[in-house]
C-alpha cells in the first residue's frame, strides 16, 4: 500500500484556475473525501489524480514516486462515477470481470473473481441478471465491485451516491465505508454533501473557489472549523462579527470571553463562532457570555428543535433537544449563553458585498 501525495498541483482551463497551488497528502488505507460546493474543483482534483486530466503544474507522487506521464489505464486505479456507466449489454457477472477480459485473464479465473467480488458486495444471486433488473443501489454496489476487479492501488469515487434517493444514500454510504475498512484500500470521494462525508471519510478535503479551505478528521472540521465558509458549510453555524480583546472579543456593548484565542491581536476584527446545539436558551439573564433576543422562528424536528433569535448582535440558532412539555414561542424573549469552551474565533468575514 502506498500513500499519494500532490504537490504543488495547480489547474487552469485557458485563463481559469479551477484549482490554485495546493499541496495534499492522502495517507495509505484511509478514505478521504473532497468536500465542496458545485463547480469548487472537486471532479477536476479527482480527475487529475486518475489521469484523465493533466494538471497544468505540480507533481502526482505515488508512493514517492512521480505518475504523471503515465496514462489513467497504465496508473490502474478503480473508478467509479456517479452515473455508474455500467454496460447494459453484459450482464452483471460480466460487467464485474470486463475489465478482467481486455486485461487477457482466462475465463475460468474472471468467473471466480467475479464471484467473489459479487459476494463482497452482497450480489452473489445477482450474477447473471441484466444490468435493467437490478435497483440503483445494486447497480451501485455492481460499480463498486467493477472498480474492484482489478485490485487497483487507489480506489476514485465521484459522487458515487447522487443518483440514488435518501434512504437507500444513508445505507450506501454505511456499506461503502465497512467496505473500505475491510480491504483497507486507499480511496478518494468526490461529495458536496456534508454529512456523507462525515460518514464515510477519515479526512475531509473542504474545497471552495479551487482553494483548498481546510483538511482534517470530521471531528477537526465540524469543531474546530479553520474559518467562516468550513463552519458553515458544515451544519449549521453561528458566526458574529466582532473584535478580539485580551481575553475575548467585543459584539457592540457585550464582551464574551473565550478559552482560546489564537493568534488574533487585541482589536483585530474577528468572527466568533459557536455550534447551535452548544447553545443555552435561559429566561432568567445567566452571569455573562450571553445576548438577549426575541424568537422569530422555530423549525420543530422531533428529535430536536431548532430556535432563531434576533440578538442586538445578530442573527442566532439554538438547537435543543425535543420535549414534549416546553413551548417556544415566536416572540418570546430569551438569553442565548455560550459556554466558554464552545466558543472559537475565526479569521473575519469578508464585508458584505466584497469580492
Ligand atoms: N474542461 C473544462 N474546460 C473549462 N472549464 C472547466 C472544465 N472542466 C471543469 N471546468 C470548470 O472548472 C470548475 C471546477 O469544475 P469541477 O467539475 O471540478 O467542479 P466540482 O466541484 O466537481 O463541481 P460539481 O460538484 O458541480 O461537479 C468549474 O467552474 C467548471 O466549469
Amino acid at each position: 500500500m502506498s500513500d499519494l501525495e500532490l504537490s504543488g498541483i495547480r489547474k487552469n482551463f485557458g485563463d481559469f484556475v479551477a484549482m490554485h497551488k495546493a499541496d495534499l497528502f492522502f495517507e495509505a488505507g484511509k478514505l478521504t473525501a473532497l468536500l465542496g460546493p458545485s463547480g469548487c474543483g472537486k471532479t477536476t482534483l479527482l480527475r487529475m489524480i486518475a489521469g484523465l486530466e493533466a494538471p497544468s503544474e505540480g507533481q502526482i507522487l505515488l508512493g514517492g514516486k512521480d505518475i504523471a506521464s503515465l496514462s489513467a489505464e497504465q496508473r490502474k486505479f478503480g473508478m467509479v462515477f456517479q452515473s455508474f456507466a455500467l454496460f447494459p449489454h453484459l450482464n452483471v457477472a460480466r460487467n464485474v470481470s470486463y475489465s478482467l477480459r481486455i486485461a487477457g485473464v482466462d475465463a475460468l479465473t474472471r468467473r471466480a473473481r467475479a464471484r467473489e467480488l459479487l459476494e463482497l458486495v452482497q450480489l452473489a444471486d445477482k450474477g447473471n441478471n441484466r444490468i435493467g433488473e437490478l435497483s440503483g443501489g445494486q447497480q451501485q454496489r455492481v460499480a463498486i465491485a467493477r472498480a474492484l476487479a482489478q485490485e487497483p492501488v487507489i480506489f476514485l469515487l465521484d459522487e458515487p451516491m447522487s443518483a440514488l434517493d435518501a434512504q437507500l444514500r444513508n445505507d450506501m454510504q454505511m456499506e461503502l465505508r465497512l467496505l473500505q475498512q475491510r480491504l483497507g484500500i486507499t480511496t478518494i470521494v468526490v461529495t458536496h454533501d456534508q454529512r456523507e462525508a462525515m460518514t464515510i471519510a477519515d479526512k475531509i478535503v473542504v474545497m471552495s473557489q479551487g482553494r483548498i479551505e481546510q483538511v482534517g478528521t470530521p471531528q477537526e472540521i465540524y469543531h474546530k472549523p479553520a474559518n467562516g465558509f468550513v463552519a458553515s458549510f458544515i451544519g449549521n453555524a453561528n458566526l458574529l462579527d466582532g473584535r478580539a480583546t485580551n481575553s475575548g472579543v467585543t459584539l457592540g456593548d457585550t464582551h464574551f470571553a473565550v478559552a482560546e484565542r489564537g493568534g488574533f491581536a487585541s482589536g483585530d476584527r474577528v468572527t466568533l463562532f459557536c455550534r447551535p446545539e452548544a447553545v443555552r436558551l435561559t429566561e432568567v439573564a445567566p452571569s455573562g457570555n450571553a445576548l438577549k433576543g426575541m424568537v422569530t422562528f422555530v423549525r420543530d424536528e422531533g428529535i430536536a428543535r431548532e430556535i432563531h433569535l434576533d440578538t442586538g448582535a445578530g442573527h442566532i440558532i439554538a438547537e435543543i433537544p425535543g420535549s414534549f412539555n416546553e413551548t417556544i414561542r415566536i416572540g418570546d424573549r430569551l438569553h442565548a449563553e455560550f459556554p466558554v469552551e464552545t466558543l472559537h474565533l475565526l479569521p473575519a468575514r469578508p464585508a458584505a458585498g466584497a469580492a
